[in-house]
């Protein structure tokens, strides 16, 4: 939103301190329970991760209780905070919670109220370092959102073992969909210098769970794999290391071939290598990526693995030589996997040869390979089989691959959802996602349980990534309401079954207030802007409407390819009657869905051709129910605002102006959306006047 920060201290009301404000308590009572329950703090070990989460108590005790709390060696008299594993901990291990913390994994925790030598305490314990320093910022997190903490009993593991953010960032610092500044990483004046910026950035995640970070754009520039390159990881890698955040490198399968002469071209011809081939079936190419890994677990042992976009919009992949995904994916896996590598292999693929339809092809392209593919791959499919479109139906590839580790992968950038100027929020949809029912395994067979759920033999491989809306902005997502976005996300990483509104709810007191009119304010301008968006853009199961630059309307571009719109009707057969997309999903949805009559209106003309007078549930036609919806969407940006103006005297000054103009740039962009959207169906529709 502002000027990217250079080194200086960020001044309060930047929006930089993210959910971590830590503002004193406004509660006086509340604050004197808090500051008796924590009068001094006994971390017992001293591993990087300890050392974190010690100092991240501290450093959140003093700003919510208004002053600090000494750190002891031991419990001393009543309130300790004990911090520990049963490792690093004496006072840990003398409470015989091993077997428990055990069972809840390295980065599962446990918080509980007890005592200690008849002292009353509060002890955060895990098995693992990384497990205390998520329990810590989760008691930090009770403190935030005004929670009691006088008989606690909190445990919690992780749904899902890889929790990732993709950044699309490019080698030359610029993001592709970045809407929120340059790139963090600074990669010119790696490895010499670390911007501080990367500690605060690694806290954010760890506060929400994310531990693996993908650095750079999934269309790679192969020279990130160079050594100049590496030893810039290598050191971010140490940086984020003791929030437990492992970095992840996207890998242009192209890498081996010799460099070629321009960074557009590098990207999709050329290599670092000097191999006349990249085929995976070459002896010399998988000893060249072996040679690769062992170089990057030198330099980074704890390394988490390769994101690959391959055979994908023009990026190098196995199918250049005539191999399938399985034996580009493969491939790589062997050079990981003697170190603990993983490899992501998306599924985001479209070859026009596969089928009519695009959003049949990556289904058609990999569900034949299902059961094929290494212990160490993900195949990972995007939340719907098109490209992050406001709504899209589930990507049917959920369910149709049992015996394939599945990483869904969501978009927090808001490539198509308004970029940094529009207020959405993405929970619901994420949910609408997660919860979708895909009747795989019958009833209840939801795509959360699927992808919390490792195929035999692949145990540990579960994740979900989302591509990253960070940049070097003061407020980090250049909008303030977009850190919503990713603190979600990590949220819902961590515990896919959280409710949307909950965690609107906790982002909106750790960032704004607790003040009850401003958490009921905030919370209700965030939990519908996700359906008036999809109703200002893409109501009742349209998609791409957008213009090149995905912001603008731009109808007439795609008319024809996505959806039809002329005087008889509107909408694309996606039926069995149609190109039979529909028989993608499993029974009931795909007779459901077959059916105009039993599609749900929200996705009515993704699956269907209907006439302008066809009748939807609530009795209007679809020219009606249209023309309602864009207006609704567009009135969404009245509402925003007349919400937010009443909090004026409640926020800041700064962040409290900054989204007031965000939300009036919104408001006018949504209605030229509106206008140009009724307009042009009304013309096709012959509804209305054309070019009036
Ligand atoms: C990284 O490229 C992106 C591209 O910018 C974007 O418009 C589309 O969403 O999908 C591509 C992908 O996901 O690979």
């Amino acid at each position: 939103m502002a000027a990217p920060l250079r080194g200086q201290q960020p001044p309060a009301e930047s929006g930089y301190d993210l959910w971590l404000r830590y503002v004193g308590v406004e509660d006086a009572a509340l604050r004197r329970a808090y500051a008796s329950r924590i009068t001094h703090l006994v971390v017992q070990g001293a591993s990087p991760s300890l050392r974190a989460a010690a100092g991240e108590l501290e450093r959140g005790i003093r700003g919510l209780l208004g002053a600090g709390v000494p750190v002891e060696a031991e419990v001393r008299g009543q309130g300790a905070l004990v911090v520990g594993t049963p490792a690093s901990s004496a006072i840990v291990r003398h409470l015989g919670w091993g077997r428990e913390l055990d069972a809840l994994g390295p980065e599962g925790f446990v918080i509980r109220s007890t005592r200690v030598a008849d002292r009353p305490v509060t002890i955060i314990a895990s098995s693992g370092d990384a497990g205390a320093l998520y329990g810590a910022f989760h008691l930090l997190r009770l403190l935030q959102t005004g929670r009691p903490i006088d008989t606690l009993r909190v445990a919690e593991r992780p749904r899902l073992a890889r929790r990732m953010l993709d950044h699309w960032d490019n080698l030359d610092g610029t993001i592709e969909r970045g809407y929120a500044g340059a790139s963090i990483w600074r990669w010119a004046e790696l490895p010499a210098r670390i911007d501080p910026r990367l500690v605060d950035y690694a806290r954010a995640n760890a506060s929400i769970g994310i531990n693996g970070v993908v650095l750079n754009n999934v269309n790679a520039d192969p020279r990130v794999l160079r050594a100049d390159y590496l030893a810039k990881v290598a050191a971010i890698a140490s940086a984020l290391r003791p929030y437990n955040v492992r970095v992840y490198l996207s890998a242009n399968f192209g890498a081996p071939l010799p460099p070629s002469s321009t960074p557009d071209a590098m990207k999709k011809w050329g290599g670092i290598g000097s191999l006349p081939t990249a085929d995976p079936l070459d002896p010399r190419v998988a000893r060249w990526w072996r040679e690769k890994a062992d170089e990057i677990y030198r330099l980074i042992p704890d390394f988490g693995g390769f994101l690959v976009k391959a055979s994908s919009e023009g990026m190098p992949g196995p199918q250049d030589y005539g191999r399938s995904h399985v034996d580009g994916a493969n491939m790589l896996a062997a050079a990981l996997a003697p170190h603990g590598g993983v490899v992501m292999w998306r599924a985001f693929v479209y070859p026009k040869n596969a089928d009519p339809d695009r959003v049949k092809r990556g289904y058609k392209e990999f569900v034949p390979l299902d059961g094929r593919f290494a212990a160490n791959v993900f195949v990972q499919p995007k939340n719907g089989p098109l490209d992050f479109q406001p709504r899209e139906p589930f990507n049917p590839l959920f369910g149709a691959m049992p015996d394939t580790p599945l990483m869904p992968e969501l978009q927090i950038t808001q490539e198509y959802l308004g970029r940094a100027t529009h207020l959405v929020y993405l929970a619901p949809m994420w949910k609408e996602f997660l919860d979708a029912d895909t009747h795989a395994r019958g009833a209840g067979s939801t795509v959360a349980r699927i992808v919390e759920r490792a195929p035999n033999g692949t145990s540990g491989m579960t994740g979900i990534a989302g591509v990253a809306n960070v940049g070097a902005d003061s407020d980090w997502t250049g909008h303030h309401f977009a850190q919503a976005n990713w603190y979600a996300f990590g949220r819902l990483a961590w515990d896919p079954s959280l409710p949307s509104d909950a965690v609107a709810e906790e982002w909106a007191r750790m960032t704004w207030s607790n003040r009850p009119r401003v958490v009921r304010t905030v919370e209700s301008m965030m939990l519908g802007s996700w359906e008036a968006a999809v109703s200002d853009m893409t109501p009742l199961g349209l998609s791409l409407t957008v213009d090149g630059q995905h912001y603008d309307p731009g109808l007439e571009r795609r008319e024809g390819e996505y959806w039809h719109a002329d005087s008889l009707g509107i909408g694309y057969d996606r039926s069995s009657r149609g190109s039979d997309y529909v028989g993608q999903y499993h029974e009931p949805l795909r007779r459901l869905w077959d059916e105009p009559a039993t599609t749900p209106p929200e996705l009515l003309l993704w699956f269907h051709r209907v006439s302008w007078d066809f009748r939807l549930p609530n009795g209007r036609t679809v020219w009606a129910e249209l023309v309602h919806r864009y207006d609704d969407g567009a009135r969404y940006g009245d509402d925003l605002l007349a919400s937010w103006r009443t909090l004026a005297g409640d926020v800041d000054a700064r962040r409290w102006r900054e989204v007031q103009d965000r939300l009036e740039q919104q408001r006018a962009h949504a209605l030229r959306w509106r206008d140009a959207s009724v307009a042009y169906f009304g013309c096709r529709s012959g509804r209305t006047r054309c070019g009036g």
